[in-house]
């Protein structure tokens, strides 16, 4: 099964090639005139440079050529040397009944599956997650969604930053605070370094009353912003953060209750987002790995020693810009966050074998993925070109900056979600809808629009640009907007109901109004977005495709009655096509990470 626009392009490229000129120039596209055409082939203008002659004449060639074909209502030149092509109402109607009878609506699984693996969501211990992990969230979760979508065989890992230097400031902050942790670090400092698994227990369960997330919570930021002023509060923060990594015994416990408690916060709130991870594993996992590595590397004679500190030098001749040594090993004997990186790459090469490795994170960190994957390519830990950085803006305030509270602080992910929810009841309410609903549905659909608007207004966009927050308009109702598309995927719901109620079936597809034809080809379309997005990494012409099938959808419905069309064999028909477009809908909703609701 193939797409009208692949097997146009197939007829048009072998007609440039009877006339001798390369098939490539016989690629077609969604027509910008529609009035006049479904498809058009740019071709002949660019070829005529390379085969020096007119365009015009090109295109009467190839017009020539195709002329005839069962498929083309018609073919025609138009302008400088364009060509027009029109479907022929037949063979758009058996490419409707193909995709209706389609379970992937239309869309084709990748030839040739690959392993890949989806490095996104970055959320760290305590810190409070901003709005650069929650962009990571929403576009790793589409990019992953895509991914295995169209046959890959694909896994999600939340790379946790569990690791470094927050963690010794966290254990500063605590122990000065808290009299008992202090003591009881102090205590086991000086034991034996036996210890059984029940005192370890026993010392779990005596953190987990006294230290909880709201105090992380308060304690991080203080914290943080305290080692940038105090210098001796920062070296205590450095040597904890040795302590920990050599392995201290009172510090990895108190280490591991701050990943307990903040992981499964963190899980709550990606939940509700509706982001899953297929791994949720740490850069403290590898941990023991960075050893032999470091060892293997300088083995590789690929370390260098600069000023007490261990780097790879990574600049190439070709680079515009000079990029600095990636830091292996910091002067103080510490594992940077790079090295994590470097030493995760080989975890899941063993691990896994990924064939690509996608990294949804910040632009503003493509300088540390350029040094880390040129390290590792120096390495051998993976092949040039594996490893990919799929880096995106920022989601900013009405001042242009990234996004801050009112307060001018960071925003948890959590208050925006509860601020969307609340927007999104509201917006219900202003439009009369779910007013009959009992409240735990009309909670569940607030949720539903709230996730839509989030993550529909960030997905619309191409992941490189920057855009402004803006909730009223993330929430409404009409415009290019998530709750646009989940009341029209409703409306779709509520008009098949019903059909069934009234006893009607659906049945063959037969294209005979200008609102269907229009429908179908943009059901077509679905196939050259979904390619689009993958080759990409670009969740935004998914976004596209999708409202586009709503709009489409919208004058379809105005202009072809469904319940009070002519005849049986009509309403069959349109039947069929509103369930085709409901179900390509949701697919293409799904692949943004976004759910309907059965109803509003
Ligand atoms: N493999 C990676 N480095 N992934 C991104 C991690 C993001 C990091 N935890 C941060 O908050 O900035």
């Amino acid at each position: 099964m193939s797409d009208l626009k692949r097997s146009l392009s197939e007829a048009v490229a072998a007609a440039f090639a009877e006339l001798g000129i390369p098939e490539e120039y016989g690629r077609v596209t969604a027509s910008d005139r529609p009035d006049l055409a479904d498809f058009q082939c740019n071709g002949a203008l660019a070829a005529a440079k390379v085969v020096r002659k007119p365009p015009r004449e090109i295109a009467a060639g190839v017009v020539e050529k195709l002329s005839g074909r069962p498929e083309l209502a018609s073919v025609e030149i138009a302008g400088l040397g364009f060509i027009n092509l029109r479907v022929s109402p037949a063979t758009l109607s058996a490419r409707a009944n193909e995709i209706a009878a389609d379970e992937r609506a239309g869309a084709s699984l990748f030839e040739s599956p690959r392993r890949v693996m989806v490095d996104y969501g970055g959320p760290n211990v305590a810190k409070p997650m901003h709005v650069g992990h929650l962009r990571a969230s929403i576009i790793g979760e589409s990019v992953k969604r895509l991914y295995r979508f169209r046959g890959d065989e694909v896994l999600g890992d939340a790379h946790f930053g569990d690791w470094g230097f927050q963690m010794g400031l966290l254990i500063v902050a605590v122990t000065d605070e808290d009299a008992f942790v202090r003591n009881l670090m102090e205590r086991l400092a000086q034991g034996s370094g036996a210890y059984s698994p029940t005192d370890e227990r026993r010392v779990l369960d005596e953190l987990a009353g006294r230290v909880d997330l709201a105090m992380l919570d308060r304690l991080y930021p203080e914290a943080a912003a305290k080692a940038k002023a105090d210098e001796a509060f920062r070296d205590r923060a450095r040597k904890a953060t040795a302590e920990l990594q050599a392995g201290r015994y009172g510090y990895r416990l108190l280490w591991k209750h701050f990943v307990e408690v903040s992981r499964v916060a963190l899980q709550r709130e990606f939940h509700a987002l509706g982001v899953d991870f297929d791994l949720w594993k740490g850069e403290s996992d590898v941990d023991a790995l960075i050893e032999p590595m470091v060892r293997e590397l300088d083995e590789k004679r690929l370390l260098v020693d600069d000023q007490g500190a261990r780097i790879i030098r990574i600049a190439r001749e070709s680079d515009k810009r000079e990029l600095p040594p990636l830091l292996v090993i910091s002067s103080e004997g510490s594992a940077m966050y790079g090295t994590t990186d470097l030493a995760t790459i080989l975890d899941r090469r063993r691990s896994f074998d990924p064939e690509l490795v996608l990294y949804a994170v910040d632009q503003r960190q493509a300088d540390h993925f350029e040094q880390v994957f040129r390290a590792a390519y120096l390495a051998g830990y993976a092949k040039e070109g594996e490893l990919e950085h799929i880096g995106f803006g920022t989601m900013n305030g009405p001042d242009g900056k990234p996004f801050k509270t009112r307060e001018g602080g960071v925003l948890k992910l959590h208050d925006l979600i509860e601020m969307a929810r609340a927007k999104a009841r509201e917006r219900l309410r202003e439009a009369g809808l779910g007013a009959e609903l009992d409240p735990a549905e009309f909670e569940d659909i607030a949720h539903k629009v709230a996730v839509s608007a989030l993550k529909f207004s960030d997905l619309s966009n191409f992941r490189g640009t920057s855009y402004v927050f803006d909730l009223d308009r993330f929430t409404s109702f009409e415009g290019k907007t998530g709750p646009y598309l989940l009341y029209q995927a409703v409306r779709i719901k509520s008009v098949l109901r019903r059909v069934e109620a009234e006893g009607h079936e659906p049945g063959r597809i037969k294209i005979i109004e200008p609102a269907e034809r229009e429908l179908v080809l943009l059901l077509d379309a679905f196939e050259t977005a979904l390619s689009e997005a993958y080759d990409k990494k670009a969740p935004n012409f998914i976004a596209d495709h999708a409202f586009k099938l709503a709009q489409a959808f919208s004058r379809f419905w105005a202009a072809c009655p469904i319940l009070q069309a002519e005849d049986e064999t009509i309403r069959a028909s349109r039947i069929r096509l509103a369930t085709t477009t409901l179900r390509q809908m949701e697919l293409a909703l799904d692949l943004l990470g976004i759910e309907t609701p059965e109803r509003m």
